[in-house]
């Protein structure tokens, strides 16, 4: 009888679901199997990861082995490491030590001098800098049953070497656009609750705390609304910048293209890009031109396993001005200077040629550039100085009403189309008041795009970037603009918190566009610390290397973390990159208002006033509901017992609930 009046009182009280069950309904649960796959091509396919190589190309992977640590404590290596913004590292639970892989030599000093005499558990944590070849990498950590089921499925692979390549550099080439956009719209979504999630599962957070994550502590899956996808107006040929390998083909041919990606006994075929859907008609005209330029050469190409031979890399920019680059890059170590000068002089009048051809064979470089690089690393290089034989040097691009010059090294979006979309929804959304002074911080800034096409509505834009040709760039094209209400810093963000922590006027707002794997810790904190800004448009190409960051931005406050957390308010996913598996994601974030004392204690009397009257007029209808249901359903019963054990469960209900 109890259990009976029990269960019509739980079903009008149902069991209260936690708000990490409510996180984790079955729908999100499913979408998030769905999108496990696409998140692992993700970070093997970045565009930025390999932007002009397109094909997976680098050869050095740079590690940092942290030695010293505890045996077994993965989880709390991870916590720790976690901590100091390397989420993602190679640990056994045997190992004392762990692999931490970055992008560039630089990023591995970095953070060897950050681990390197940390304290972890009992032990001074000793770092060190590991290089390797991408083939010895993965021999190391490829286990003999996966390297055999790798061969068996190359065997059993029935493709041609140009579908290969082209699944590999534009993976999503066969599936409809449309297709392509749910499924990068998908992974938005994924990437936003996971940030909800990891906010609202955060440890050892004081009651201060959780009231500064509430957001993420409310049912449902995101934290924010999304808005639909932005396709690009463009879906082939948009890729403006690529660098492709001079090498061979399969058949032992002097080739320039994509690097397939196998490694067959020290021999690394090289493609022409000619069925890769992102690369532009020029770009495959310049690359089959230069194909023919070195097969006619008397110098060989460049062998990465012996390290001989002359032609290395060929780097193209073509963009909708109809201005083309073309960079050179060869090897000189065998060579004399008046040959290497003859070399020059043989690539001005080659390319000269070209402007005189028909129609569709025309190609105009408005500038020639030459590259010596006789270093290991592959891809043209920041190491070794460019030459300019034909034209100023520089392309120009016109994005926004706004003309843009770009040198050689620095970055500039490859699909200056969709690019003008993403910043045109990022200025909508900095919502600059203009009654207001304003200063844009554009962090990572390049050649100052973003800022000058969004200078004239605010007070000042301050630009800081570490290449320091982007901003000579980005120096020239303010002027070029007419814009004088800016300012650029050569440097990397961490090096100069000082610039963000010391933003003032009315209004700042902090637009961050950063590489694919985000920025140093140090500038978030900078950003979280300074308290005039109130709001931080992040710009990512790729949510899940830039997590780290967005938790960093939005977690409570604690020594680490100082000033109150931002909270993501809005997102949305822009496709830069039809074909591949990215897209870029923007995000706004707003500076979370946290009641003032009093505001919090009227807040507190409200609530418990509110919480009393809506359980005592809950419970009056539940009496009366559950009274009825029960004289309904239970004949058999004395209608006043049902009555009285009805009432009784629900006073004990008050009482506990009071
Ligand atoms: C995704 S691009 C964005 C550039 C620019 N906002 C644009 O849209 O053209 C990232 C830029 O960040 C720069 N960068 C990378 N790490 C940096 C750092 N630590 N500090 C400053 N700039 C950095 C890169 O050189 C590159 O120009």
């Amino acid at each position: 009888m109890f259990a009976y009046a029990r269960s019509l009182l739980n079903s009008v009280f149902p069991k209260k679901r936690s708000l990490e069950e409510d996180q984790d309904d079955q729908s999100l649960e499913h979408q998030t199997k769905k999108l496990k796959m696409e998140e692992t091509t993700v970070a093997d396919t970045n565009p930025e990861a390999q932007p002009a190589t397109v094909a997976v190309e680098p050869t050095l992977i740079y590690r940092v082995k942290v030695n010293n640590l505890p045996v077994r404590d993965v989880a709390g290596t991870k916590k720790f490491l976690t901590k100091l913004g390397y989420p993602r590292f190679k640990k056994a639970p045997e190992w004392n030590y762990a692999y931490i892989s970055f992008n560039t030599k630089e990023e591995a000093e970095k953070a060897k001098e950050q681990l390197d005499g940390q304290k972890f558990k009992k032990d001074i944590l000793e770092a060190e800098v590991v290089i390797a070849t991408e083939d010895s990498y993965r021999k190391r950590f490829m286990s003999k049953a996966s390297e055999k089921k790798q061969k068996e499925e190359e065997a059993n692979d029935t493709r041609t070497p140009s579908e290969k390549l082209a699944d590999q550099v534009t993976p999503l080439h066969k599936v409809p656009y449309e297709k392509q956009l749910q499924q990068k719209e998908r992974v938005g979504i994924k990437h936003l609750s996971t940030l909800k999630r990891t906010i609202a599962n955060l440890k050892d957070i004081t009651e201060k705390g959780r009231k500064e994550i509430e957001w993420a502590r409310q049912p449902g899956a995101l934290p924010c609304p999304i808005s639909s996808i932005i396709p690009s107006p463009e879906i082939n040929g948009y890729r403006t910048k690529c660098e492709f390998t001079i090498g061979k083909d399969l058949d032992g041919r002097r080739t320039v293209g994509f690097l397939l990606g196998l490694y067959r006994a020290g021999i690394t075929a090289v493609l022409e890009p000619s069925e890769c859907l992102n690369v532009s008609t020029t770009a495959k005209r310049i690359a089959k031109a230069m194909g023919d330029y070195v097969r006619a050469s008397e110098y060989d190409v460049y062998d990465r396993s012996t390290k001989t031979g002359v032609w290395r890399t060929l780097m193209t920019k073509t963009q909708r001005t109809g201005d083309n680059m073309v960079v050179v890059q060869m090897r000189s170590e065998d060579l004399k200077p008046e040959q290497v000068e003859a070399e020059k002089a043989n690539l001005i009048a080659y390319w000269d040629s070209f402007k005189d051809k028909p129609e569709d064979e025309k190609i105009v470089v408005t500038t020639l550039l030459f590259q010596i690089w006789n270093g290991d690393a592959n891809g043209i290089t920041d190491k070794a100085p460019t030459e300019v034989l034909t034209g100023d040097g520089y392309v120009y691009e016109e994005l926004l009403g706004c003309r843009f010059r770009i040198s050689s090294s620095a970055f500039f979006q490859v699909n200056t189309p969709a690019t003008e979309l993403l910043y045109a929804k990022c200025a909508e959304w900095c919502n600059i008041d203009k009654t207001k002074k304003t200063t844009l911080l554009d962090l990572c800034c390049g050649t100052g795009t973003i800022g000058i096409t969004m200078a004239k509505s605010v007070d000042r834009v301050v630009g800081i970037e570490m290449v320091p040709e982007a901003i000579v760039d980005a120096k020239a094209n303010a002027e070029r603009n007419n814009i004088t209400n800016v300012e650029y810093f050569a440097s990397k963000v961490e090096d100069r918190i000082d610039i963000v922590t010391n933003a003032t006027n009315e209004e700042v707002v902090a637009i961050l566009d950063p590489p694919r794997n985000g920025v140093h810790a140090s500038v978030i904190r900078a950003v979280r610390e300074s308290s005039k800004i109130n709001k931080v448009i992040f710009i990512s190409c790729d949510a899940k290397q830039a997590m780290a960051n967005f938790t960093a931005l939005c977690r409570p406050q604690s020594n680490r973390f100082k000033g109150v957390p931002f909270k993501p308010t809005k997102a949305i996913s822009i496709d830069l990159f039809p074909h591949s598996d990215h897209s870029e994601l923007m995000i706004e974030f707003e500076r979370i208002e946290l009641p003032t004392e009093d505001e919090e204690k009227m807040k507190e009397n409200e609530k418990e006033e509110e919480t009393t009257t809506i359980k005592i007029e809950t419970i009056e209808t539940t009496v009366e509901e559950t009274i009825v249901e029960a004289k309904a359903a239970s004949p058999v019963e004395s209608v006043t017992e049902v009555e009285t054990t009805v009432e009784t469960v629900v006073e004990t209900e008050v009482e506990t609930q009071e």
